[in-house]
């Protein structure tokens, strides 16, 4: 998400400025008009706050999400990484938060991370958010580009390829999780040897 860009510095923010360049080149592979999509979430106010959620601590498994959530009222979450601490993403008016999915990560090799968030509920307001994700076609292989990938180091090959079409199977046998999606299915264990 942008945030983390930003809590992570220039150093992520120069793979997603590289990513987002490598994406549209490859744009005819990793976006299909026919399956991408767009959920609206419609979180009604709740008595008991701290005792519910709106949306439940998931990754979004596609490629990227454009998320427009209402100005007024927050209620997006990302559990940040280096203190497994959840944080509010604040609603930036006329703004869009865009979202890596667990597809590009896996594209990426690991240099641009899904992350895990989740959508709490207030006592005073409804809210609304709309998603719009991006997804590959389904016969798509989604394996990263050899000059991602250097044998016997940090950024050796982490994850099998995939299909999304395998991808949304291993979804669909997956119950809601408190983690990021089946992606952890197609890590190769140890990935450092190879
Ligand atoms: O409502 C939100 O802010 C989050 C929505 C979301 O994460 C989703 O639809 O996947
Ligand atoms: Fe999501």
């Amino acid at each position: 998400m942008m945030l983390i860009t930003k809590v992570y510095g220039d150093q992520h923010h120069h793979q997603f400025s590289y990513a987002m360049l490598a994406y549209m080149e490859e744009l005819d592979k990793l976006e299909e008009k026919e399956a991408t999509m767009i959920r609206v979430n419609r979180y009604p106010k709740c008595p008991l706050p701290e005792k519910c959620l709106g949306l439940g601590s998931h990754s979004d498994p596609h490629t990227l999400t454009i998320l427009l959530q209402s100005d007024e009222v927050g209620g997006l979450q990302v559990l940040r990484p280096i203190d497994n601490q959840w944080v509010g993403i604040r609603p930036v008016p006329h703004s869009f938060v865009i979202n890596i999915g667990d597809t590009l990560e896996a594209w990426r090799n690991g240099r641009l991370k899904s992350v895990v968030h989740r959508a709490v509920v207030n006592k005073e307001k409804s809210r609304l958010s709309a998603a719009y994700f991006l997804s590959p076609s389904s016969q798509v292989m989604i394996e990263s580009p050899p000059q991602l990938i250097q044998p016997r180091s940090s950024n050796a090959k982490m994850y099998k390829p995939f299909t999304w079409g395998e991808f949304g199977k291993e979804l669909l046998s997956q119950k809601r999780v408190s983690e990021k999606t089946a992606l952890y299915r197609y890590l190769i264990s140890p990935y450092t040897i190879q």
